[in-house]
Formats: C-alpha cells, sequence, structure tokens
C-alpha cells in the first residue's frame, strides 16, 4: 500500500501547528519527523521537544528518523514523545539490534536506515527485526537534494528479501528527492512509504500529495 510521509523539515517552523494540521487535511498518511544532531549528520534540526509539541496536533503517525550518533542514548525520550515509528541508522551505533530491540520493547514500531554507501547484507541479521528498512536516496543533512537512482537496486534487493522470507514483516521507505519525476521507479522497484519535503511543499498540499500517490500506484 502507497504511503506518502511529508517530511516537515521543510515546514515553516514558525507556523509548524498550521503546517502539520494542513498536512493532515491535505491526505498526507504520516508525518516524518527529521532528527539531526550536527554530528552524525553535518547540520541540525530538533530534538523530542517538537515531537511532543507536535503528537497531539495530529492523528497522523509519527515517522521519527533519528540521524544522530550513538541513537541509543536518545530512545526513550523519542518514545516518551510520541513516536509511531522510530528509525536509527546502521552507521550510528555499534548496537543496532539493541536500539531496535529498545524501540520494539516498548510497544513502538522499529526501523532501520541505510545511507547511499551502506549495502543491504549490511543490515540483513536485523531484517527479521524490523517494521520498516528506509533507503536514503540522498546522502542525509539536508532537504531539496538530488535523488541518486542507484539506490533503487537496495530498494529491489529488499523487496526480494521481503517476498522470499516469510518472516520478513517491513515496509520499505524511500527519502530524499522523491517526487513526481522519481516517485514511480521506487514505487516499481518496490518501496511503500514515500517521504516527500521540498516537493510537498513547493504547492499546493493535497495536490502534491494526490499526484505523487498516483504517480506511485499507476507504476506497481
Ligand atoms: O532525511 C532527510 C534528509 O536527510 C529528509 O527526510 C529528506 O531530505 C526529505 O527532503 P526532500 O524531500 O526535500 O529531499
Ligand atoms: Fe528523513
Amino acid at each position: 500500500m502507497t504511503q506518502i510521509a511529508p517530511s516537515i523539515l521543510s515546514a515553516d517552523f514558525m507556523n509548524l501547528q498550521r503546517d502539520v494540521q494542513n498536512l493532515e487535511a491535505a491526505g498526507a498518511d504520516l508525518l516524518h519527523i527529521d532528527i539531526m544532531d550536527g554530528m552524525f549528520v553535518p547540520n541540525m534540526s530538533f530534538g523530542a521537544q517538537v515531537v511532543s509539541g507536535i503528537r497531539p496536533l495530529t492523528q497522523l503517525g509519527l515517522d521519527v528518523h533519528l540521524m544522530v550518533e550513538q541513537p541509543e542514548r536518545y530512545i526513550e525520550q523519542f518514545i516518551t514523545a510520541g513516536s509511531d515509528l522510530i528509525m536509527i541508522h546502521a552507521e550510528a551505533t555499534e548496537h543496532l539490534y539493541r536500539g531496535l530491540q529498545m524501540i520494539k520493547d516498548a510497544g513502538v514500531k522499529a526501523g532501520v536506515v541505510i545511507n547511499p554507501g551502506t549495502p543491504v547484507s549490511y543490515i540483513e541479521s536485523v531484517l527479521p527485526l524490523v517494521d520498516q528498512v528506509l533507503v536514503m536516496t540522498v546522502n542525509p543533512g539536508f532537504g531539496g537534494q538530488k535523488f541518486i537512482p542507484a539506490m533503487l537496486t537496495k530498494v529491489a534487493e529488499l523487496a526480494a528479501y521481503r517476498e522470499a522470507h516469510a518472516d520478513a514483516d517491513f515496509t520499505i521507505e524511500v527519502d530524499g528527492g522523491v517526487n513526481d519525476q522519481t516517485i514511480a521507479a521506487c514505487a516499481k522497484a518496490g518501496a511503500d512509504v514515500f517521504v516527500a519535503g521540498s516537493y510537498t511543499f513547493a504547492g499546493d498540499l493535497a495536490t502534491r500529495i494526490e499526484t505523487l500517490k498516483k504517480a506511485a500506484n499507476e507504476a506497481r
């Protein structure tokens, strides 16, 4: 099933409540929330307080992308803040399995993320545990970057793995440079959840979300 997850990185932070509510009214399926620590990625965004602030404003699931070194230090905060799904980068911790287990033990969905330079084989041992795999289709840290088409082979590899393993029960998400031109190839490769920040906010929200959904569904 296609799910469009607008990233609030492209929202107007001084009018975040308005933008979150407009996204829900416009037909977004999830809210993608980017947390950047200025260490794992060369940019900072905001912390768990913002997730707590958003939580009572919307019924949408909060899809939290932690671009943070040693994310296990902050997992509890993001659970308490009301995240529905917490994703940690495979490259950011020596204790990937432990981090994912911490999230699952709290009854929250857990996701693993891989950077453009990280192969699917690196996360194979955690695939039976996770609810979502996020394939970065840009180098993490900034919105508005160009989609990297070579990442599609990883999406297809994950889709084939899921097909072949009865114990695999994860959605495949793509993040970075997703727009009306790039989404079809992602859907064809097997992605289910599509993050779109700059594209969604560059026009009428409902029209853009609908355009993305239609292009993904037609490509399947
Ligand atoms: O994780 C991210 C950046 O690291 C963002 O989710 C992503 O870049 C979305 O922005 P855009 O759709 O503008 O590429
Ligand atoms: Fe993201």
